[in-house]
């Protein structure tokens, strides 16, 4: 295996955590931060459960710590590997259901980081395949090309986003990420940049940069409990936040609580906006340790 001095910062909280490991915390930290980050529109939070009535944060953060063993083994693979091929589509998409297997043994059956297992497994893979790359650009990339290729071995189900793909003609989970994940690249973290650099506090750009994902995302979520009108109503709130000058504002607080009553009353939950989010933060957190290596040099 390579050394890169990203091994080096990444893994240096760890002392001898190896590449691998250090992926697979960022990852699980991503979700315990999405699902702490409060007050998200009809989602759970440390207020509520939201739009859920089978979820609570306790569980959203014992499932993430669930998935850690998955991440870290599509790492693995994509170190042992090393490049963007079938075999390594094939293997990550092993280890993503039984990331899933994890997941629903640890909730008793409740889908709780579907969408995220398949936005960050992608995410840290592609980081694994190149630490020399954590660009967000370049990350993107590499995941939309594996997840291009086909898997033979994904059974074919019937599920909820693949219901509303085809009901509403929509772009959902899959197709996100083999565009490389625009919601990631051109609105959360544009928006995560802008807010911070106005000076609005990390939680704000943080619901900001979930705002600006939920302004224009289709998400199979909310087409599947709230059809339309749901998405409609998603759409037309989070970009009335952002246009009232985001969450660090009076009147953005307004609008954003208005969201959350209109989703609740909808039981709309923006489960795939928040999935994008986590994919954020994780990418947003390989930049920093890149940062920190650079200060350190
Ligand atoms: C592609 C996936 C997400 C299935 O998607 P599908 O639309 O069929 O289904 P499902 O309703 O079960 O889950 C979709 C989830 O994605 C999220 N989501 C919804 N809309 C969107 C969107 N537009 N963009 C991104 N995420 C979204 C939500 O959290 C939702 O719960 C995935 O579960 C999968 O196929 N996994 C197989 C295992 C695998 O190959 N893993 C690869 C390694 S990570
Ligand atoms: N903080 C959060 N709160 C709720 N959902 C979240 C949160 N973060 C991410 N999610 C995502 O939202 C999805 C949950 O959506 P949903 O409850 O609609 O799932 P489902 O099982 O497909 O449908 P349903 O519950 O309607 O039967 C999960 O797959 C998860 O990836």
């Amino acid at each position: 295996m390579r050394a890169h001095k990203f091994d080096v910062a990444l893994s240096a909280p760890a002392g001898s955590a190896l590449l691998s490991d250090r992926l697979a915390d960022l990852a699980v930290d991503a979700l315990i931060d999405e699902a702490d980050l409060s007050p998200k529109p009809a989602l759970v939070d440390r207020r509520s459960s939201g739009a859920h009535t089978d979820l609570h944060l306790g569980l959203m953060h014992a499932s993430a710590l669930s998935l850690w063993p998955a991440f870290k083994e599509m790492a693995d693979a994509a170190t042992s590997i090393g490049e963007v091929n079938p075999q390594l589509r094939e293997t990550i998409g092993r280890f993503g259901r039984e990331g899933e297997a994890a997941m629903l043994r640890t909730t008793h059956g409740v889908n709780t980081h579907r969408g995220a297992i398949w936005a960050l497994g992608l995410l840290v893979t592609a980081a694994a395949l190149n630490p020399d790359d954590f660009s967000s650009a370049g990350l993107c990339q590499r995941a939309a090309h594996l997840a291009s290729i086909s898997d033979r071995h994904q059974p074919v189900t019937v599920s909820h986003g693949r219901a509303a793909t085809q009901k509403y003609g929509a772009k959902g989970a899959r197709e996100q990420a083999q565009m490389g994940f625009p919601a990631v690249t051109q609105a959360g973290l544009p928006q995560l940049a802008r807010s911070r650099a106005a000076g609005h506090g990390e939680q704000n750009a943080r619901l900001d940069a979930l705002l600006a994902i939920m302004s224009t995302l289709t998400d199979t979520c909310v087409l599947h409990r709230a059809g339309e009108e749901g998405l409609h109503a998603m759409h037309n709130g989070a970009q009335q936040v952002l246009a009232a000058g985001g969450s660090a504002t009076l009147g953005g607080r307004r609008a954003l609580n208005q969201l959350d009553q209109r989703l609740l009353s909808l039981n709309a939950s923006p489960g795939g906006a928040a999935d994008l989010l986590a994919a954020c933060l994780f990418i947003d957190s390989l930049e920093r340790a890149l940062g920190d290596v650079m200060r350190n040099i």
